[in-house]
């Protein structure tokens, strides 16, 4: 640690740089380690207890690194890159923008977008097809109130402060009950294929039908909901590969005496993808981890498993992401009958965030 500890002092001379992690028997520190990024070092810090200390920290010990070159071109001075009074006010107003109420109201926008994509991959498979299922006729019908709801809520966002507004709002509840209803007919017809077919009868199962026996299934080890998938997802192939921060004033972490301007690099991959935490089968997708919840699944490490950050830099966008994912889900689900394509080739890479390097390509049914 003492040999740690001095080259984060030799680092400010810009001197030698040892990897912690390359000879983690020798320096007994292989959850923290020096790296170059170009010509700029930084801790990278693997350890779920630290980063706690760190991103939890309140005495401004540890701030966000100015943003530069191009990061500073796609975030501005926005949120996520301000500091003090000035971040205060705007995440007060950004999380007013995303609380409970505010979410609820975005859903309606979410959903005609994800029912206008599907009705564009309908309207291509219709040219490529003469027939079509009862529920294209369902999902058109449900379009159709979408896009009637779409133009009402428009409309409501230049009048609402005029009076008489309670009637269009009413217009808009009754649009809202019936595009609800609908998609809940769908989810019950489907439930009832599901639930009454006979164990080992099925023919050609779709993800939908998956999740559906997945999460009727008697047994509670075998339950599978979105969330659990979401997570998996989250954890397995966390986008934001990197949380970055700078050390303000000299502060003291764990064993550690960090000097001020140290560049901390906290990597939620490595933690989610240590065997320590989640077992030897840490490389596999297995949703069933979170069948019993996030605090279940990391021993109630809070630090274990955290895709959007943590601390007072929580993600502002966090539940907003996953019923955004929820609801495109369950849409496309309840349309398309989807399986991966054979010219899929698996290339996860960081750009920017991480992602599918060729996309994904998948083959769509109608249902
Ligand atoms: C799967 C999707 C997303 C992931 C994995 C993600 C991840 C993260 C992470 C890890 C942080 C913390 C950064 C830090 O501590 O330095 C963060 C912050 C932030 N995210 Fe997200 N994010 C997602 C979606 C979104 C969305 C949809 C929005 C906006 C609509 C958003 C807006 C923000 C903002 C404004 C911050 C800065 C908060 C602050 O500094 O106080 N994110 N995000």
């Amino acid at each position: 640690m003492n040999l740690l500890l001095a080259n984060c002092y030799l680092r400010q001379q810009r001197a030698i740089i040892f990897h912690f992690l390359a000879f983690p028997s020798l320096f007994g520190a292989g959850k923290i380690y020096l790296q170059w990024y170009g010509t700029q070092p930084q801790l990278v810090i693997t350890e779920p207890q630290l980063i706690k200390e760190i991103l939890n920290n309140r005495d401004s010990a540890y701030a966000k690194e100015e943003a530069k070159g191009y990061m500073k071109r796609l975030f501005g001075d926005g949120l996520s890159v301000s500091e003090g009074e000035k971040w205060t006010k705007m995440k007060k107003l950004a999380n007013h923008a995303f609380h409970a109420e505010s979410l609820k109201n975005m859903i309606p926008t979410v959903i005609t977008s994800v029912e206008a994509g599907n009705a564009r991959t309908v309207e291509t498979a219709r040219r490529q097809r003469t027939a079509f299922g009862s529920s294209y006729v369902e999902g058109r019908n449900i379009f159709q109130m979408f896009m009637k709801l779409a133009s009402i809520t428009a409309t409501n966002a230049y009048t609402h402060r005029f009076p008489g507004i309670s009637k269009i709002y009413k217009t808009n509840d009754e649009i809202e009950k019936g595009i609800r209803q609908s998609i809940l007919e769908m989810i019950k017809k489907r439930e009832m294929k599901v639930t009454t077919r006979e164990v080992g009868s099925s023919t050609g199962d779709d993800f939908l039908e998956i999740l559906l026996k997945a999460h009727h299934d008697a047994n509670p080890s075998r339950k599978i909901s979105m969330s659990m998938i979401i997570n998996e997802s989250l954890r397995l192939y966390t986008p934001a590969l990197s949380i970055l921060r700078k050390v303000e004033r000299e502060a003291r972490l764990g064993k550690l005496i960090l000097p001020a301007n140290l560049l901390l690099f906290i990597a939620p991959l490595a933690i989610h993808h240590d065997p320590q935490i989640w077992g030897e089968d840490v490389h596999l997708f297995k949703p069933e981890r979170f069948s019993e919840g996030v605090a279940k699944a990391t021993n109630n490490s809070i630090a274990a498993f955290f895709p959007f950050g943590m601390g007072p830099r929580i993600c502002v966008g966090m539940n907003f992401a996953t019923n955004e994912a929820k609801i495109a889900l369950s849409m496309i689900l309840q349309r398309f009958a989807f399986t991966l394509s054979p010219t899929y080739v698996h290339s996860p890479i960081q750009n920017f965030t991480l992602r599918p390097q060729h996309g994904i390509q998948v083959l769509l049914h109608s249902l």
